[in-house]
């Protein structure tokens, strides 16, 4: 049983709640907490705990009525309505049958696969083993498994409290490995702490939580009060076999986080099953954290970091485009769908990638019509697949949701007609992805080794005079786009930029060189409105300007 110290706030005053483990936290830390912007969710929790107890009411009601009944009518009705919902039901299990199969495909896929971890549950892993061919794999008899299982699930849910995690499944799982990298395992999350509510989507719910007091990960579940089980329980009211089925998404990115590996993918850091709220096998997913894009925010960035972004981006979908699954397409690509790490862009939501090629044939005109909002395009057909259908969504999607906001806003003005070129070309989709990383690795050339001034010979007015080992604290000024908030902190490539920034702002006076960098080898520099305070600081070199 895993325990965890939670420290709930409630209308801003802390409670103390102790003694829940991790999967019941994930699931329903909603209804115990109080943390602005919970309410959404611990409504939700709350209408699903209802929901399931009216159904189990519901049920017990119905089944009195028909043993009292003997009207032969209402036998058939009943019959009928039982061959509806077994329908129903089966309808849920192929779903689950579907998404299992995915997974298999993905876990088979030649290619690299220097990973022994497995994220595929052993339930999942024994019966993808009879999947093999000649299988006895049959959805009839997980049917019949699952309805027994449902009708556990419900009897627990009367007698116990909801959401009571029951045991976990201490599998022997430190010796998995990706890429002989350890992985973590459900031991690993027995004692997180600062465990913070990060977002929801449709099925999931991230939390950011920190082990052993040093390392911070993501931890990802499916969200019990989420739109996904809520419809599904509504629709089919098996809230066993929603969990199953909305958890396949969580096994899918585990394993396409597993079987593709790039620097602006997240890492997967490992896994955990266990018994959770009558629910066998819940999983956990742990993760690399990153914060939550924020477009409004980036907008107000420097171009260089905007710049960073679209070029993080431009890598992946060019390992996407040639992964060794095949060409991957992320159809839902969204700005939430990825998140920063250290200024790097990494996609987090990898449940809705694909690699399906749309199937074609040549004769159809509308096969290969790709639809946005804006327009549409027409691609080729060429041996039954839609040519590089994949590849080109990816790109159009980068250039709406990202180049055309990020990419020429602010940038050096003698970047901005290879970035003007880059903006049109992807939004025409004239180039393909090779071509368009070419382009952008040579901005990130000519910027990072200071090409992009070439053409700016403006004659500096002032003289500057060099002072070593001094610094001057004070006489900040705010700037647009600064690295630091209440001063101006901007990039540099050489002294000449600086003077050459120092000029063009008003209030400007000095300059002090900093020892940081940025991720292109840019030196910080802060910009000051005078030298009063200048003082000595051994190792800084401060400029002032001399004269008017
Ligand atoms: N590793 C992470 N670090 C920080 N935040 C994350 C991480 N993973 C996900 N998030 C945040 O949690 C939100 C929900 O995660 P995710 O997109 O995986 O859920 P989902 O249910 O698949 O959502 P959607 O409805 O968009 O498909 C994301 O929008 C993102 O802001």
């Amino acid at each position: 049983m895993l325990l965890i110290q939670l420290i709930t706030m409630k209308r801003r005053k802390i409670v103390v709640a102790a003694g829940f483990c991790l999967s019941f936290f994930l699931g329903t830390l909603m209804n115990l907490l109080y943390i602005p912007g919970f309410e959404h969710h611990q409504n939700h929790d709350n209408r699903v705990h209802r929901y399931y107890h009216k159904k189990q009411q519901r049920v017990t009601g119905d089944s009195q009525l028909h043993v009292g009944e003997s009207d032969t009518k209402a036998v058939a009705e009943s019959n009928s309505k039982n061959a509806a919902g077994s329908r129903h039901h089966q309808d849920l299990l192929l779903q689950i049958r579907e998404r299992f199969d995915e997974v298999v495909r993905y876990r088979r896929r030649q290619g690299h696969g220097s990973g022994t971890g497995d994220p595929v549950r052993p339930l999942e892993r024994r019966r993808l083993m009879d999947s093999e061919p000649g299988d006895n794999w049959d959805p009839i008899k997980v049917i019949e498994r699952t309805d027994n299982q449902q009708t556990h699930f419900q009897n627990r849910l009367s007698s116990s409290t909801y959401m009571q995690t029951k045991s976990r499944k201490d599998l022997t799982m430190n010796s998995r490995s990706i890429n002989s990298t350890p992985m973590l395992d459900c031991s690993s999350i027995d004692n997180v702490t600062n465990i913070q509510y990060l977002g929801s989507g449709y099925t999931k719910a991230v939390y950011k939580a920190t082990l052993n007091n040093s390392l911070s990960v993501a931890l990802k579940s499916v969200d019990f009060g989420g739109h996904d089980m809520e419809n599904c329980v509504k629709k089919y009211g098996s809230p066993g076999d929603c969990y199953r089925l909305a958890s396949f998404k969580i096994v899918k990115e585990m394993t396409l986080m597993e079987r593709l590996q790039h620097p602006n993918i997240l890492k997967l850091y490992g896994y955990c099953y266990q018994d959770s709220n009558d629910i066998q096998d819940t999983v956990t997913a742990i993760t690399e954290l990153g914060s939550p894009l924020e477009m409004i925010q980036l907008l107000q960035t420097s171009w260089e970091e905007r710049f960073r972004i679209c070029l993080s981006l431009v890598r992946l979908l060019h390992y996407l485009a040639h992964s060794p699954l095949g060409s991957v397409t992320l159809l839902d690509f969204r700005p939430r769908q990825f998140v920063l790490v250290a200024g790097e862009l990494k996609v987090t939501d990898l449940d809705d990638a694909s690699t399906e090629e749309a199937p074609c044939s040549p004769s159809s005109t509308s096969d290969c019509v790709m639809e946005f909002p804006a327009r549409n395009f027409t691609l080729p057909c060429s041996r039954g697949r839609c040519l590089g259908i994949n590849e080109k969504r990816n790109l159009y999607n980068a250039y709406r949701f990202f180049f055309t906001y990020l990419l020429p806003h602010s940038a050096p003005p003698t970047l901005r007609p290879l970035l003007d070129k880059i903006v049109n070309s992807t939004g025409e989709l004239i180039w393909g992805i090779d071509e368009t990383l070419l382009q952008l690795e040579e901005v990130l050339h000519l910027y990072r080794n200071g090409f992009y001034l070439q053409n700016s010979t403006q004659t500096h007015r002032a003289d500057y005079k060099r002072v070593v080992d001094a610094s001057i604290p004070g006489e900040n000024y705010r700037c647009w786009p600064s690295y630091q908030h209440d001063g101006c902190l901007l990039s540099v490539y050489s002294i000449t930029e600086a003077i050459g920034v120092c000029e063009s702002h008003a209030q400007c006076r000095a300059f002090v060189l900093t020892n940081q960098t940025t991720w292109t080898g840019h030196q910080l520099v802060f910009f000051k409105t005078g030298p009063a305070s200048l003082n000595s600081a051994k190792g800084q070199v401060t400029y002032v300007r001399v004269g008017s």
